[in-house]
């Protein structure tokens, strides 16, 4: 049985793109990324250990919970505290799926087909304990790697986020580099990426959930807010991608609407922005961290609108 779009609670859930669609509409194109960075937890008054991450991230979805498009715990910041860090990454995940709120776990992973199928069931399988809605996935061992999680999120109605052209300056080493045919390693996966959109919204018919976010699918892009016309400059076609595109690089990296506006074109109706530092800066006091995310919202959606 399958739930409403922002039901991110029930036994199978909807399409993620339908969801997140839906999110995006309800509460404004933010990602707020749960990023518990050792300098961060001493500006909160809070110790470099499990019990210091734990109290951040649980504050940070206490205050913006059911008030936000997404949150995207960053989960190197949870490894680094080892198996502990780990339980407090699914404590957050499990939170945020209480509050009804969309979790996109920044994890990265990438690997070869038979073992990346682990980490898909790791992060995507329903009833996992790390499982949030998405995960962000590496495509630099093949976009054809991604295919055990590409089956694997379809079949538990979660996403992916691709990286294609990441908010790193070194990325574009591997990321414009042209393949055999002259296209560009990005152009090439997020072309791919768009095949698997086209498939999904074919068998689901497509249908907008608003007026101002447009039908997509499951299987988003990473393209960061701070990259120019390096869309423009490798061939990305990001309209025709008929996914989500996770926009980092807001705020402490630098970018802002001003650079959404630019970067994103015609596609910005599948943009949702995302901002980490910016928004935590703000804590640790709920109220603060609340109107951070909605000023990051509020700019956010009006850099993107029409
Ligand atoms: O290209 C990418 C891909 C992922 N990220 C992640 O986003 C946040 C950014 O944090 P800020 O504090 O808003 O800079 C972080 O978790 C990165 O790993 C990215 O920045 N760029």
């Amino acid at each position: 049985m399958t739930a409403g779009p922002l039901d991110p609670g029930a036994a199978r859930p909807a399409p993620f793109g339908e969801r997140l669609a839906a999110a995006m509409v309800a509460f404004g194109p933010l990602c707020a990324g749960i990023d518990p960075h050792p300098g961060l937890l001493a500006a909160w008054g809070l110790p470099d250990d499990a019990s210091g991450l734990r109290s951040f991230a649980l504050t940070v979805v206490d205050a913006l919970g059911g008030q936000v498009a997404a949150l995207k715990p960053q989960s190197a910041l949870f490894e680094r505290h080892g198996s502990a860090g780990m339980a407090v990454l699914e404590e957050v995940i499990a939170a945020a799926r209480s509050a009804h709120t969309l979790t996109i776990v920044d994890a990265k992973r990438g690997d070869i087909g038979s073992t990346m199928t682990g980490y898909a069931e790791a992060f995507l399988r329903e009833g996992s304990p790390l499982a949030g809605d998405a995960l962000t996935v590496s495509p630099y061992l093949g976009f054809g790697s991604l295919q055990p999680a590409i089956d694997i999120a379809a079949a538990n109605g979660r996403g992916l986020f691709v990286l294609c052209l990441t908010s790193n300056p070194e990325g574009a080493q591997v990321q414009h580099a042209r393949t055999a045919s002259g296209e560009t390693v990005a152009a090439q996966i997020a072309r791919q990426a768009g095949a698997v959109n086209a498939a999904e919204l074919a068998d689901r018919g497509g249908s907008a959930a608003g007026a101002s976010v447009p039908s997509m699918g499951s299987v988003g892009l990473v393209v960061g807010a701070t990259i120019g016309d390096a869309a423009r400059t490798t061939g990305v076609d990001l309209s025709a991608v008929r996914g989500p595109l996770l926009a980092p690089g807001v705020g402490a990296q630098g970018a802002g609407s001003a650079e959404l506006a630019q970067v994103f074109g015609s596609a910005r109706g599948q943009v949702l922005a995302s901002s980490s530092r910016g928004v935590l800066a703000a804590g640790p006091d709920g109220r603060a961290l609340l109107a951070a995310a909605r000023r990051a919202a509020d700019d956010a959606a009006q850099a993107l609108q029409g």
